[in-house]
């Protein structure tokens, strides 16, 4: 619970004068006394989407200063520079005002191998199933279709049971509480970018359903992670992220609630990132047909059905460029993810930055800028085919770079790689002919999709 959501009405409106004081004195602080002055910038760009950040980087260039202590960067060598590991000098490490995961941490929990493969298998021909036989009965809700198996296979690569979405073919109350936080989340984070004494604010902003709901979710949680706790292994004797997690707990003095928080944190990134890949490249077919014909002629000139795709088979020059099409285009997660720049202070883009900052790169802007690529708001997949392309592909890193990047990728574009092949059996058109993904997304921590109604046209799925 908030600080200030405890307080008095009294209280409150002293806190809120104290606010508006604090607010003078960081703009004064900010006009004529921060080390980041020299950057241009807007001081209240903090709680700005994807667009206006970028419009910002169009106006003041690669280095735009977005809160008083954050500057965000939209150039590839900042990418390196921020993200990868530093030739001298320590890396830069996360803010851990945003992130509740240490460095260390969720890297020691990187498993070996696992069972991912069959589990994604099982529920893509799941899904392939209930697509066939729902849409005969009328338009598909594609968002939801795609949240019911990415978020049934993390549910049961982590809890050992998965939510139980594509066999119910709705989804379950657990992931529509997280979707809805995921906005809280975000403003949260806006105004602690702002200063941390706004993020008191958070508590006045999240309704109390939600609220309530979030606590009954992380409840959830535990008992789900205690019973998988006392279930032991699992009777296939094979192991999941969560065989790893307990082997670690003492080592890492992991409490139940730390697990908890860990396993939402690891749904949360794994399922609703791929989902989104899934409803925009959707989108995207169904918006050039000669593209998905193309695709479609790769899958299905090796394949008579989707049932015969595995994961190893699933490999296609053409769906691959598109995948990372796709993920130039709508880079999951669409926030500049923040670190910070040592003590003492480091270069990133050859400015020398003070020690401190939070730094990032705005990924969107710089994949949607055309300093880096030639019509880069198109969905073009053949600019990842073409070697005599000068695109400049480096712009697009949105796994970002060792020795922090996504610890699970490859699993990521295993699954997708899987669901596009099998999907590929289908023909489909959207239903709402006025719907454009790219205007109607709103960026927080994660993207809010529009909504993506399909009518399936041909079912040529066993
Ligand atoms: C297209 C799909 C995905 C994309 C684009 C993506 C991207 C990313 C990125 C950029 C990060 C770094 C975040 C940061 O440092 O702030 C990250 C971290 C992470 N991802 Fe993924 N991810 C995807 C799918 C997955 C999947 C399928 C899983 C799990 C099965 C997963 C698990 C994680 C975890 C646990 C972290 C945290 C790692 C850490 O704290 O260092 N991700 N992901």
């Amino acid at each position: 619970m908030g600080l200030v959501s405890v307080l008095n009405e009294k209280s409150r409106a002293q806190t809120w004068q104290t606010l508006g004081w604090l607010l003078q004195l960081s703009w004064q602080h900010l006009l004529y006394f921060h080390p980041l002055f020299k950057f241009p910038g807007s001081w209240y760009a903090a709680g700005y989407g994807h667009q206006t950040l970028k419009a910002l980087h169009d106006k003041y260039g690669e280095v735009v200063r977005v809160a008083p202590d954050k500057l965000s960067f939209s150039s590839a060598t900042a990418w390196k520079d921020i993200y990868a590991q530093r030739k001298s000098g320590p890396n830069f490490i996360k803010d851990h005002k945003f992130y509740t995961t240490d460095d260390e941490q969720s890297h020691a929990f990187s498993p070996k191998a696992l069972l991912e493969e069959d589990i994604v298998l099982k529920y893509a021909d799941m899904l392939m199933v209930a697509i066939r036989e729902e849409s005969a009965k009328g338009s598909l809700y594609f968002n939801d279709c795609y949240n019911w198996v990415t978020f049934d296979v993390l549910g049961e690569l982590s809890f050992g049971e998965p939510f139980g979405s594509v066999e119910a073919r709705r989804p379950d109350e657990w992931i529509d509480t997280v979707l809805q936080m995921v906005v809280f989340i975000a403003w949260y984070s806006a105004l602690y970018k702002l200063h941390p004494v706004f993020s008191s604010l958070y508590s006045y902003l999240i309704p109390p359903f939600v609220r309530k709901a979030t606590v009954s979710h992380v409840t959830q949680s535990k008992a789900k992670i205690l019973s998988r706790m006392e279930g032991g292994e699992r009777e296939d004797g094979r192991k999941d992220f969560y065989s790893y997690i307990f082997e670690l707990r003492k080592e890492m003095g992991l409490h139940e609630w730390h697990m908890a928080a860990y396993s939402n944190a690891m749904i949360i990134a794994g399922s609703e990132t791929t989902a989104t890949v899934m409803s925009a490249l959707t989108y995207h077919l169904c918006r050039l047909p000669a593209i998905y014909d193309k695709l479609k002629q790769e899958v299905r000139s090796r394949y008579k059905s989707g049932n015969e795709i595995t994961s190893l088979s699933a490999t296609f020059p053409y769906l691959t460029a598109a995948i990372h099409e796709i993920l130039r285009l709508l880079p999951p997660i669409p926030f500049g993810m923040p670190r910070i720049v040592p003590p003492g202070g480091d270069t990133v883009d050859e400015m020398f930055i003070p020690g401190g900052t939070t730094v990032s790169v705005h990924a969107w802007s710089l994949t949607h800028s055309d300093k880096n690529l030639k019509d880069p708001d198109k969905f073009i997949p053949e600019r990842w085919l073409d070697p005599d392309n000068t695109d400049q592909r480096e712009a697009s890193n949105p796994f970002l770079l060792r020795p922090r990047a996504c610890i699970r990728q490859n699993m990521a574009w295993m699954e997708m790689r899987i669901l596009i092949a099998k999907m590929a059996f289908f023909d489909y058109e959207l239903v709402d002919d006025n719907l454009d993904w790219e205007r109607d997304s709103l960026a927080f921590i994660l993207w809010q999709k529009p909504e993506l109604w399909t009518k399936v046209i041909s079912r040529n799925v066993d």
